[in-house]
């Protein structure tokens, strides 16, 4: 299921603003690769153009290609909402759908996408939940409000929805950013084990955070204010934590900037 995301000279405008400039990276597939860099520097704009959701701000356009193995995500014959099918993304902020009870929260993208019938709900829900890491937890509730859970069993939540219309790519902003420790961990450990399934990118300002769940790390920067975001290097999380090719890459893992 998991695809190759190929990004060839991407730029990304907020209508004048150009916030990013020039990107050209691989994103391997069954592995997480980790987004981090100084407030501003583009990595949420970045990911938000690997699944189209950047155009979706009045006045913001993409040059560039983004290739998920073979397909143009692009191409003018391209519907966005097919893309974001296939390139699934949890927020900041857990947001479940609120009065929708937790069943209907995962069933909620299957039935848009046409599934009808309540066995094969039933069984995509449940595969979705357990998949999340949830389902012990909310087996005998199913039928109560997301709203009602806590905020990282609703992240969780997120995520069972995300999964459940089986994407090749998930896409994560800081999605732990609103959670306790505990909740952070359980993620954590969720998303090692997504990874054996799906291409999975995470945004993250917790360095600790992309040293522990990612397999190679991004590092995004800005030469000053009003400049837009470039990529600096790309490389195996342990190179870029311990020996990064740039003094960039150094300074600011090390805690000298940011
Ligand atoms: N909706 C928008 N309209 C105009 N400019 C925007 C919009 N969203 C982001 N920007 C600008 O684009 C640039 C990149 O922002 P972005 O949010 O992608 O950075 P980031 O690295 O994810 O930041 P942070 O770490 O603070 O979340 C910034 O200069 C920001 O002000």
């Amino acid at each position: 299921m998991a695809k190759r995301i190929d990004v060839s000279g991407l730029h990304a405008y907020y209508g004048p603003v150009h916030a990013i400039e020039d990107i050209s990276m691989t994103i391997e597939p069954r592995s997480v690769t980790a987004f981090i860099g100084p407030s501003g520097c583009g990595k949420s704009t970045f990911l938000r153009t690997l699944n189209r959701m950047h155009e979706v701000v009045p006045g913001a356009r993409v040059e560039g290609k983004v290739m998920l193995d073979d397909q143009d995500l692009y191409d003018p014959s391209v519907d966005p909402v097919a893309v974001r099918r296939l390139v699934g993304m949890v927020f900041q902020r857990p947001n479940p759908f609120p009065t929708m009870s937790i069943y209907d929260n995962v069933a909620a993208g299957l039935k848009l996408n046409g599934v009808r019938r309540k066995s094969q709900l039933d069984d995509i829900v449940e595969e979705s939940l357990r998949g999340a890491n949830l389902w012990n937890e909310v087996k005998d509730r199913l039928g109560k409000p997301g709203a009602g859970l806590s905020g990282g069993q609703q992240q969780r939540l997120c995520i069972a929805r995300a999964i459940a219309v089986q994407p090749q790519v998930l896409l994560m902003d800081e999605p732990c950013s609103a959670l306790d420790p505990i909740s952070t961990l359980a993620i954590e450990d969720l998303i090692a084990k997504l990874k054996t399934q799906y291409t999975i990118v995470i945004v993250t300002h917790n360095m600790q955070q992309a040293a522990r769940v990612s397999d190679r790390t991004a590092f995004f920067n800005i030469a000053g204010t009003g400049k837009p975001g470039r990529l600096i290097e790309l490389d195996e999380t342990s190179k870029i934590f311990t020996n990064p090719d740039q003094k960039a890459t150094e300074d600011y893992i090390t805690g000298r900037f940011g």
